[in-house]
């Protein structure tokens, strides 16, 4: 049948699989953790990248493609913090029949790639910033539940690295780039999220500071990582001896920055806005917005709603719309009604015969349902209002939904509590890597342990003497704490 087996709020992970196949944006694959991206999440993987790639562009930022292979030699440059990643790491080890000499890993990220490179370009003041961007696949090979979109061994991302003569320019291009990534997620994708300061223990660890914006998961009580921009301080500078030379002819370290997001956005937007029919496409993002059903009736005039159908998509795609007609004669229209809402197509348009009759159509939303008869003359604009309207509530929907999975906890009862109904926690804490590693220890359970996600740049107010949640001490500043992906 055409609907969904699985219920989101009852098994949301078989919902999910359910969901993402029958909306046609996964074909799963004979590799495990790895699947095929289908047109229609492709679309929506492009509807980003054009918006994003138009914003670098602006801060001057270019667009380069370094290889896909690493050599060992380059990657061990990064010893202290790779040793923790290297399990994920896939390497090539022979070409046909034989053996390689020396195997040769496969990109899990490029700093090392690139950063040799950049040594060699940059030798003077004059030759920074230096600003570069790529739009590429990486590979980790993961063996924690692989998750479509969320969790792959191979996924698509952009990877940003930017080089330059101060820490000033890098503090600043990092908050930068953060907004952006907020923008995607927040005026594309429908979905609040929270910028924030990751913290020591959670950092990427070759670098100096990690902002990200945090997403939240409500049927699984887990944040999500949805984006990460870091200052790499002068670290890779000193691995990888990128130096140059100052105007007062000395020679120094530049500060540098590296920033992604990946095609894990797609998943996010799935599982925050998807229901029990299915997919539910936020219209900035959709590459479908509008799809136009002819409901035609036995002694009706088909030829003339046919033709009234085409006429509509006409009206729609000329004033920028993105809308077709599904004019299938071997398909009922119910049977489209569901097709179109599985795979979350923002509005429906109905033209029966009353509705040609009275030169108006019949325009159904997806998110909530409701039924709007549009004259023709009034198509565009009433059209573009519901878009507007729907991508609206669909944003504040998910946000009061985030809102109230969020909970304060002062005192270590209050967060296991709260981690028990599947929240989000805000926790005053003395910001000591110890308790934060006591946190996760006496968190830890087969639903996986509580962490920190960030702390917020908007911090909420700290009264003299309020107590760290966990530890008791003075606590320093506020951060949220959930258990994650
Ligand atoms: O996030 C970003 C933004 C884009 C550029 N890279 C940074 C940091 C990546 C951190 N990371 C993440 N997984 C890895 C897996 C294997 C080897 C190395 C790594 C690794 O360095």
């Amino acid at each position: 049948g055409l609907g969904l087996t699985n219920k989101k709020d009852e098994n949301f992970g078989e919902w999910y699989s359910e969901v993402v196949v029958n909306g046609e944006m996964i074909e799963y694959y004979d590799i495990s953790g790895c699947y095929i991206l289908r047109p229609w999440a492709m679309a929506v993987w492009e509807i980003m990248q054009k918006f994003f790639d138009a914003e670098i562009k602006k801060m001057k930022i270019k667009n380069c493609y370094f290889p896909l292979f690493v050599s060992p030699a380059v990657l061990q440059k990064e010893k202290d913090h790779i040793e923790g990643f290297a399990p994920e790491v896939a390497w090539v080890t022979k070409s046909g029949q034989s053996e390689l000499e020396v195997p040769i890993a496969i990109r899990p990220t490029s700093e090392t790639v690139m950063y040799p490179y950049y040594s060699k370009w940059i030798r003077g003041h004059r030759d920074l910033p230096l600003k570069l961007n790529q739009w590429c696949n990486v590979v980790r090979w993961e063996f924690s539940n692989p998750t479509p979109f969320i969790r792959s061994r191979e996924f698509l991302w952009q990877e940003g690295h930017t080089a330059f003569a101060t820490k000033e320019e890098a503090d600043t291009e990092v908050l930068e780039i953060l907004e952006l990534y907020r923008r995607i997620y927040e005026e594309f994708l429908a979905i609040p999220v929270i910028k924030g300061k990751k913290s020591e223990l959670e950092k990427f660890a070759g670098g100096f500071y990690t902002t990200s914006v945090e997403a939240f998961i409500p049927n699984t009580g887990r944040g999500i990582q949805g984006a990460t921009s870091h200052c790499l301080g002068q670290n890779f500078a000193k691995m990888f001896e990128i130096n140059f030379e100052n105007e007062k002819g000395e020679k120094s370290m530049v500060w540098q920055n590296s920033w992604a997001y990946s095609s894990r956005t797609i998943g996010v937007m799935i599982m925050v806005h998807g229901d029990d029919k299915g997919l539910v496409l936020p219209p900035r993002v959709a590459s479908l917005q509008v799809v136009v059903v002819p409901v035609p009736y036995k002694d009706a005039d088909t030829q003339g709603i046919f033709d009234a159908c085409s006429a509509t998509v006409d009206t729609l795609c000329e004033a920028g719309i993105r809308a077709e007609a599904d004019l299938r004669d071997n398909y009922s229209p119910g049977w489209k009604y569901s097709h179109w809402e599985m795979k979350g197509v923002p509005l429906r348009i109905e033209i029966g015969p009353k509705d040609f009759a009275n030169n108006q159509v019949r325009a159904v939303r997806r998110d909530n349902s409701a039924k709007t008869d549009i004259p023709h003359a009034e198509l565009v604009e009433k059209v573009n209002q519901m878009l507007e309207d729907i991508q609206q509530s669909l944003f504040v929907a998910a946000k009061e939904k985030r809102d109230a999975c969020v909970q304060v906890a002062r005192t270590w009862e209050e967060f296991v509590e709260a981690l028990g109904q599947k929240k989000m926690i805000l926790a005053p804490w003395c910001d000591e890597e110890e308790v934060e590693k006591d946190v996760k220890a006496r968190t830890k359970g087969e639903m996986g342990a509580a962490k920190s996600l960030c702390s917020p740049f908007d911090q909420p107010e700290l009264p003299e003497g309020t107590k760290c949640f966990a530890s008791g001490k003075p606590a320093k500043k506020w951060s949220y704490w959930g258990r994650s992906y």
